[in-house]
């Protein structure tokens, strides 16, 4: 039994059989890029006539109310005062952009293998798509510095150390997170068992996914990352001056996460989905991309230790809410993602009354493709 991400991603392979182009060089859309159905999909919702994803501050007195309200209600929330410095913030950023503008033939010496799980190409929800997407990706899992070396052979060490400190302030930063989260449930680190004896989480397990999104000629006809959950407890994001994440507002339109100087974004995933008993929904979103300006963006994707059991918390459980989801560990849970993607959640659904409890739809399906 795998025990960490990156065993268990080993362990179910995606297949992805696009071609990485260099959008850089290309000039019109190409077909292969060219998604047909966008506009069947939801409506964009302007930010001007609808509420805006919540900004928490982290010194607020009444954080916990206001996680509380972001996680029940979007799934998502941005971050003030999360104790990240801005130093670091932009050292990772001006990471990302160096390693993307590298020759491809150059990145391509760094490329994931076909059943691997670190390195550069394209995201790996691709193969669920006919068409594929406006971005390119680079994934660290474990340590960076076998691909570091094969992107900067003279010296990675600025890369790896950037890397390192990066993954390290940002796991403190999940722990912090989470055990907000948990309080804003009434709970603690006591009420799951895999927090460890420190209550620290200290077996969580992450992967740091680069994301860029370079100038698109036709971007209404282009998807930078098609529309997914995150298959995390959560994930933390830190994007560049240049929107594109958008969020599924109550199953009815997508509402763009604008960057704020600063803050970082918050992702509800899969797994706490699960754990909450469905009360703080895994949130849907995708990226758009655009004419003139390229995107960055540097996701942390956090779980737990990959073998530990979850399931919905005990004490979120009684006689009026029954568990809705079975127990699965995250190495099984990215197997029936890779099996069923948009569905998997729905397939380790246990309880699905006739009487109106609970949301039986556990996202409103969307198909972008
Ligand atoms: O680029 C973004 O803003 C989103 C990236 C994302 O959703 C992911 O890496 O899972
Ligand atoms: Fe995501």
């Amino acid at each position: 039994m795998p025990s960490r991400i990156s065993d268990c991603l080993r362990a179910n392979p995606v297949y992805i059989h696009h071609k990485q182009l260099d959008l850089n060089l290309v000039k019109g859309l190409p077909d292969s890029h060219a998604w047909t159905n966008l506009q069947d999909d939801y409506p964009s919702v302007y930010l001007c006539t609808v509420e805006t994803v919540p900004v928490v501050d982290l010194d607020d007195k009444k954080v916990l109310d206001l996680v509380g309200h972001a996680c029940k209600t979007w799934g998502v929330f941005q971050v003030r005062n999360h104790g990240i410095s801005k130093i670091l913030l932009d050292e990772i950023e001006s990471t990302g952009k160096r390693l993307f503008s590298l020759p491809m033939h150059q990145k391509l010496k760094a490329s994931r293998s076909p059943d691997g799980i670190s390195g550069y190409g394209l995201a790996r929800i691709s193969s669920f798509f006919p068409k594929i997407m406006w971005s390119e990706g680079f994934t660290i899992i474990g340590s960076p510095v076998e691909h570091a070396h094969q992107l900067w052979p003279q010296d990675c060490t600025k890369f790896c150390d950037v890397i390192q400190e990066y993954e390290k302030e940002m796991k403190k930063l999940a722990r912090k997170l989470i055990l907000l989260i948990l309080g804003s449930l009434g709970l603690t680190e006591e009420d799951v068992k895999w927090a460890g004896p420190e209550g620290a989480f200290e077996g969580g397990s992450a992967a740091l996914q680069f994301n860029s999104y370079p100038v698109c000629p036709e971007p209404d006809r282009a998807m930078g990352l098609a529309a997914h959950t995150d298959s995390t407890i959560l994930t933390i994001l830190h994007q560049n001056n240049t929107s594109g994440l958008q969020v599924l507002r109550d199953g009815n339109g997508w509402v763009t996460v604008p960057p704020l100087p600063g803050a970082l974004v918050v992702n509800i995933g899969d797994l706490l989905h699960i754990l909450s008993n469905g009360l703080y929904p895994s949130v849907l979103h995708r990226v758009i991309v655009n004419r003139t300006q390229y995107r960055l963006s540097i996701a942390y994707l956090y779980g737990p230790q990959s073998t530990v059991k979850v399931s919905p918390l005990h004490k979120l459980i009684d006689q009026g809410h029954p568990p809705l989801y079975g127990t699965v560990t995250w190495s099984e849970y990215l197997g029936t993602k890779a099996k069923y993607f948009d569905k998997a959640l729905s397939s380790i659904r246990i309880y699905a009354p006739l009487n109106g409890f609970g949301d039986t739809d556990d996202h409103k399906g969307v198909t972008a493709g």
